[in-house]
């Protein structure tokens, strides 16, 4: 399996256009997601080890906007309830395509089905663990919160959604900051300033951050009972919810 590296904004152009899920990104994601999150790693294992400790005997697993399934084939090495399925979905059919070529990889007794869909159209059944990591930011801030009810509703007695995104900061100095500590350490990674700069255009109208108080609200909202802030990398964060 080849690793491309992430050169799309390498070159300087004309117009950047608005950020995509396409071909040209599904061939480079693993390196990109690696070089431009913080932690990134760090939150992929710990899904594992979190699904470990939720996945019910006999019900199922969902990677919401799973991409390449880093999050799934994570879940897949640690989950040893049986009957246990985990359902990958993605509204990029290039990324799912590529997903396949990672999961097929290994064998295990738990399945994975993989589904082209829209999140925010989905019923969820039987779920014991349900993961958005990194996805919430790309819905359309208006169905945000329908989105995280639906899934609370497919959801069992005592099943934990877990819920990865970039945040936003009320306070503007603390915006900044941390804003720039993430721009340090993507330059630390190995982007160019220009990387750097076109992908931040690329990104502002499709990847819209909310603060950590709104997700906390939205959560608690959707019904459920404990909602934990379990890691935070400067501007990056992962929550915990309980059914
Ligand atoms: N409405 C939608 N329905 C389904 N998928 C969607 C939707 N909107 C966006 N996506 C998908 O959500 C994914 C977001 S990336 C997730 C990383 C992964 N979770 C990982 O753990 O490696 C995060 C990032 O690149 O920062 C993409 O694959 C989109 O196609
Ligand atoms: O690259 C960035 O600046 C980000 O905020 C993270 C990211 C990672 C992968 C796709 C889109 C955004």
């Amino acid at each position: 399996m080849n690793h491309d590296k992430d050169n799309i904004y390498a070159s300087a152009q004309d117009q950047v256009a608005d950020f995509e899920f396409d071909q040209k990104v599904a061939n480079v994601f693993p390196d990109m997601i690696k070089r431009s999150v913080p932690g990134y790693s760090h939150i992929i294992a710990n899904i594992g080890v979190l699904a470990e400790q939720y996945a019910q005997p006999n019900s199922q697993v969902y990677d919401l906007g799973c991409s390449l399934g880093a999050a799934t084939i994570a879940m897949r090495q640690r989950i040893h309830a049986p009957g246990v399925k985990i359902i990958a979905v993605d509204n990029s059919q290039a990324m799912l395509d590529r997903s396949r070529q990672f999961l097929d990889l290994e064998d295990s007794p738990t399945v994975v089905e993989t589904l082209c869909a829209d999140i925010t159209q989905l019923r969820l059944e039987q779920c014991s663990f349900a993961v958005l990591n990194f996805t919430l930011q790309f819905i359309e801030p208006n169905l945000r919160s329908a989105t995280i009810a639906q899934i609370f509703d497919g959801m069992l007695p005592g099943g934990a959604l877990i819920l990865s995104e970039k945040l936003r900061f009320d306070n503007n100095e603390q915006d900044r900051l941390l804003t720039e500590h993430h721009h340090d350490f993507k330059r630390a990674n190995g982007y160019s300033d220009l990387e750097i700069s076109q992908k931040r255009q690329a990104i502002e109208r499709v990847l819209l951050p909310e603060t950590s108080q709104e997700h906390i609200s939205r959560l608690h909202q959707a019904g459920f009972r404990t909602i934990s802030q379990w890691f935070q990398s400067f501007n990056f964060a992962s929550f915990i919810a309980i059914k």
